[in-house]
């Protein structure tokens, strides 16, 4: 692959020659060059600027469109999306006044995805997967994190981990895997927890390390699936194969999670509807990244993450899709970053850092992805001409992407 040079860029968006996390009051500072240049070399982001210092020759072909923006691409670092079919019925239901609690007693939610998973064959489950990931790339989307969970049974999870395994192989999109066995309790299960954390720790857990399947354990810590103590005794033994914890906490309800998270020093804690404030406090001291998904809470009729107070207390946040068939079955980032500026009061410039180098964070892949840095892969979302920043959440549901580049290849 030669080198590609792109010019006259009006905004280079969230070019950072530093590499950090980036919380509380930094998340509105996102660093921008206003007309500038971009030099791709294998894939590789080779060298930025101003046009005041481009040295390259002047070439008409380089010239990208008047008004267009170059931003790295988005970082979702919270997803479900292997998963079996669609639960629309659900869907109906809730339109017609059941709430999640009410769907999951009636046998709906996670295991009705569960039932449906087990039902097809790997083959399958990876082709409905490649779909939704061609979909989301064309949405920005450059990096994803993907957990299993749908399975809840040896078989079930460790067919959900090997198609993400072959994703990984064969996709252009960076993809992080992580086992969540601890999604909720198997009927089977439902009064045994005893057994079926033991059949996550001793059974299912070797396996995944002997077949290198996960680089992440999560669990759902919530009331009626796992306490802060069992999300403990499973993500420690997770520890001792080598997976961290990125953990789903605080929900529906404050059960200790996120004080058992932080202990455990987990990469990231995610989901973060319900927060008292000493939780929010907490957050504000905790060194990883907590992972807010609006898409769920807007889907779901949540309130939404107290995203302002986060960043008050000095937080480092990230945005994600949380792309799933039961709270959020949409991956689009693009509406994700709109919402959190539109409901949470996110400035556009926090939203960006969060679903950009953050979620890069979130998935520990910082080296190379969420920002424009030499040396970083040319992940890049080239944009249609829009006036400014703040008209990508501002035009909400707009296609505003004209192309996205992987890996210095336009896809
Ligand atoms: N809350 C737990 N898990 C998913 C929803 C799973 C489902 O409903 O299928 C979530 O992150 O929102
Ligand atoms: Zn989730």
């Amino acid at each position: 692959m030669s080198s590609q040079i792109f010019t006259n860029i009006s905004l280079l968006v969230n070019t950072r020659e530093d590499n950090y996390i980036v919380r509380g009051k930094s998340l509105s500072k996102l660093p921008i060059i206003e007309n500038a240049y971009l030099v791709v070399d294998n894939g590789i982001i080779s060298e930025y600027g101003s046009m005041d210092n481009y040295k390259h020759p002047i070439s008409e072909k380089n010239k990208v469109e008047e008004h267009c923006m170059v931003l790295p691409c988005w970082c979702d670092s919270h997803t479900h999306v292997v998963f079996a079919g669609s639960r629309e019925n659900e869907f109906i239901d809730k339109l017609k006044g059941l709430n999640y609690a009410e769907i999951a007693a009636n046998g709906g939610g996670i295991l009705n995805s569960a039932k449906k998973l087990n039902e097809t064959s790997e083959d399958e489950l990876f082709h409905q997967a490649w779909k939704r990931l061609e979909e989301v790339s064309k949405m920005g989307t450059g990096a994803i994190e993907i957990k299993s969970g749908y399975g809840l049974s040896l078989e079930g999870e460790l067919k959900m981990l090997r198609v993400i395994k072959k994703l990984k192989e064969k996709s252009q999109l960076k993809i992080k895997s992580t086992f969540l066995g601890a999604h909720t309790f198997p009927i089977e299960y439902k009064d045994k927890h005893q057994d079926y954390i033991q059949l996550l720790v001793n059974e299912i857990l070797p396996l995944i390390a002997k077949e290198n399947l996960a680089d992440y354990i999560d669990v759902f810590c919530e009331k009626g699936f796992f306490s802060a103590k069992e999300m403990e005794t499973i993500c420690l033994a997770g520890k001792g194969f080598g997976l961290k914890p990125k953990l789903h906490v605080n929900q529906l309800n404050s059960i200790g999670g996120i004080e058992k998270g932080i202990e455990l020093n987990a990469v990231s804690l995610d989901h973060l509807e319900t927060l008292t404030e000493e939780e929010i406090k907490m957050l504000g001291g905790f060194n990883r990244c907590s992972t807010l998904l609006p898409t769920a809470a807007f889907f779901l009729r949540m309130n939404y993450q107290p995203a302002r107070k986060l960043i008050d207390a000095g937080a480092a946040i990230a945005l994600a899709s949380d792309y799933n068939p039961g709270s959020s079955p949409s991956g689009n980032m693009n509406f994700v970053v709109a919402l959190s500026c539109i409901q949470m009061k996110m400035l556009p410039e926090e939203a960006i850092n969060a679903a950009t180098i953050n979620g890069a964070f979130a998935m520990e892949i910082e080296q190379d992805y969420g920002s424009i840095k030499v040396g970083k892969k040319a992940n890049l979302i080239f944009t249609k001409p829009i006036p400014s920043i703040a008209y990508l959440p501002y035009s909400f549901g707009n296609d505003l992407i004209d192309k996205v580049m992987l890996n210095g290849e336009f896809i």
